[in-house]
């Protein structure tokens, strides 16, 4: 029988990383992935193609040029569906190559089948052929799944998951995406953006609701701009595919309203991918949402079984999926260059307009009963958003202790916000005031002049001496 030092089971960000990690260290690896493409939810049907086709509709659309030019470029309309999953394709089968090439470098066995535990050491891989082998340790990195309701009457066709929108071979006339999460409030801006009429039905009377609340209904703002209508308090009780593949979708809400939509998107949630793995024949314990339940060090109750990414849940996101992949080697083979997950991590959302966070939420700050104070700057306030037309009114706000003026939050909505939004990071991480902002010198024009216009403009509420308020320089 096959003996080694680690086995990874899934070839996601996290199972990725954690096993060329394990291997540069000296280690064996072996990793089982049950599909012949690599990369899980983060390269096949999650993170990059959204993000690519985000790029694509941005391009398709011509929505930042809009501002620089003044016209419509109103692309999308012309544009077929090949030329729209065009680019995601290459990115997504160039990322596939580049991961089996980097785990191929690193001396990484790979075994293709869908692995299952034995016991807590032996796992069986079923695939063309079966075949088991021993790891002294093992990593679960199986990822996630979109999770189906059972009354939802999942086609493929007009009634999709985020996994299944990834194939459609024509754009929807209309579409309505079930949840404003994350996944939801990113599809639905890239549709809208492609001229589609989208609507979203979400359960709650706000969407993302982990963002600062100015900068949640700032987004809902600029969707309504962008002709998506959003459901509020509602959600969706009955599905009715007609016959006829041209006639629309009935969606009964639970409000009573028929909605009448060509196209349907479930963006409500995912479940763990445990299920093949047969946790049961190792005693690994696990949690709600078909998740591992594990420690600080992604140990699960039976010291030997790490678990990562998205199958022990929260935050499940690709950026740190990756991180706690290294940390559990660091942890397994003693490396100690990598001790625990940062202690602050940003979100960022890649909607049409982009939003980034990282620290405390406005609301948080007054939960927590610290005195606080805030200071904002808009994209049309400095010359970079000026030469690039004020994309989408964007803003970045600041929030830091009244006493110290030590930044405790950064928020931003517009272009590329989720680049800018590392600044913000370092900022917060080193514990910087807004005297330190102030007094950094950035190239010009650029838009981390943000930061700075926010610093002066969180000076004068302080001082409560302002000789203009944010945004207001603009002059049309
Ligand atoms: C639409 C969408 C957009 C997203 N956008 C972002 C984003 O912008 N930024 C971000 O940080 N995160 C984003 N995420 C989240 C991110 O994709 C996940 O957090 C990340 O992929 C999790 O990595 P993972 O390695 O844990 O699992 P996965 O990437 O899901 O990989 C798991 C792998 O394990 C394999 N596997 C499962 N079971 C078995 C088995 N029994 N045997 C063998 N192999 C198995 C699967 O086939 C898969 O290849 C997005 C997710 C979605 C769905
Ligand atoms: N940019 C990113 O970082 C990114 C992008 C996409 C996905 N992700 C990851 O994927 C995960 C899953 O995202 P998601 O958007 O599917 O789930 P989610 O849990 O984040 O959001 C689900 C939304 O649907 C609503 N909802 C749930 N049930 C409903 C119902 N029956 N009717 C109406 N509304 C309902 C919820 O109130 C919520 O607003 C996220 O937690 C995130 O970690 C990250």
């Amino acid at each position: 029988m096959k003996s080694y030092d680690l086995i990874v089971i899934g070839s996601g960000p996290a199972g990725e990383k954690a096993a060329v990690k394990a291997a540069y260290f000296g280690n064996t690896v072996a990793l089982i992935e049950k599909e012949q493409a690599f990369g899980g939810a983060g390269v096949q049907t999650g993170t990059l193609p959204s993000k690519t086709l985000k790029e694509t509709a941005l391009y398709l659309s011509g929505i930042y040029q809009k501002g620089v030019f003044g016209i419509d470029k109103d692309l999308g309309r012309e544009t077929g569906i090949q030329d729209f999953m065009y680019r995601k394709n290459i990115v997504v089968n160039t990322m596939d190559k580049i991961i089996k090439y980097n785990l191929e470098k690193h001396g990484v066995t790979v075994f293709q089948g869908t692995a299952s535990f034995i016991d807590k050491n032996h796992v069986k891989i079923s695939g063309e052929t079966s075949e088991t082998i021993y790891g002294k340790y093992i990593l679960i990195a199986t990822g996630s799944y979109p999770y189906h309701p059972k009354n939802i009457p999942f086609d493929n066709e007009r009634i999709h998951d985020s996994d299944s929108i990834l194939n459609i071979k024509k754009f929807p006339k209309s579409i309505c995406v079930l949840g404003a999460g994350v996944i939801g409030c990113e599809y639905a801006t890239i549709f809208a953006a492609m001229g589609i009429k989208t609507y979203i039905v979400n359960n709650k009377d706000e969407i993302l609701t982990f963002l600062d609340k100015e900068i949640s209904k700032a987004l809902v703002t600029q969707m309504k701009k962008r002709n998506i209508s959003i459901l509020f308090n509602n959600s969706i009780v009955d599905y009715h595919i007609p016959d006829d593949p041209d006639q629309n979708l009935n969606l009964t809400l639970e409000s009573g309203e028929i909605l009448q939509v060509d196209s349907f998107l479930f963006a409500a949630g995912r479940s763990g991918n445990i299920k093949l793995l047969q946790c049961e024949n190792a005693g690994i314990k696990t949690g709600d949402r078909e998740t591992i339940i594990v420690n600080e060090m992604f140990q699960s109750n039976i010291p030997n079984i790490y678990a990562v990414g998205d199958t022990i849940g929260f935050p499940a996101l690709a950026s740190t999926s990756m991180e706690q992949g290294r940390i559990a080697v660091t942890h397994m083979f003693k490396t100690a260059d990598l001790e625990s997950l940062a202690d602050i991590f940003p979100y960022g959302i890649y909607t049409i307009p982009e939003v980034s966070l990282i620290g405390l939420t406005e609301e948080k700050a007054k939960e927590n009963g610290i005195d606080y104070n805030v200071g904002y700057s808009y994209y049309r306030d400095i010359s970079r958003g000026m030469i690039m037309g004020y994309p989408d009114n964007g803003f970045l706000k600041l929030i830091f202790e009244s006493k110290t003026k030590i930044v405790i939050g950064v928020h931003i909505i517009g272009h590329h916000a989720t680049e800018l939004i590392h600044y913000g990071m370092a900022i917060i991480r080193e514990k910087h005031t807004l005297s330190h902002i102030i007094g950094t010198v950035f190239n010009y024009p650029t838009l981390h002049n943000l930061y700075k216009y926010a610093s002066y403009d969180g000076l004068g509420n302080l001082a409560g001496k302002k000789i203009k308020k944010a945004g207001e320089q603009f002059i049309p």
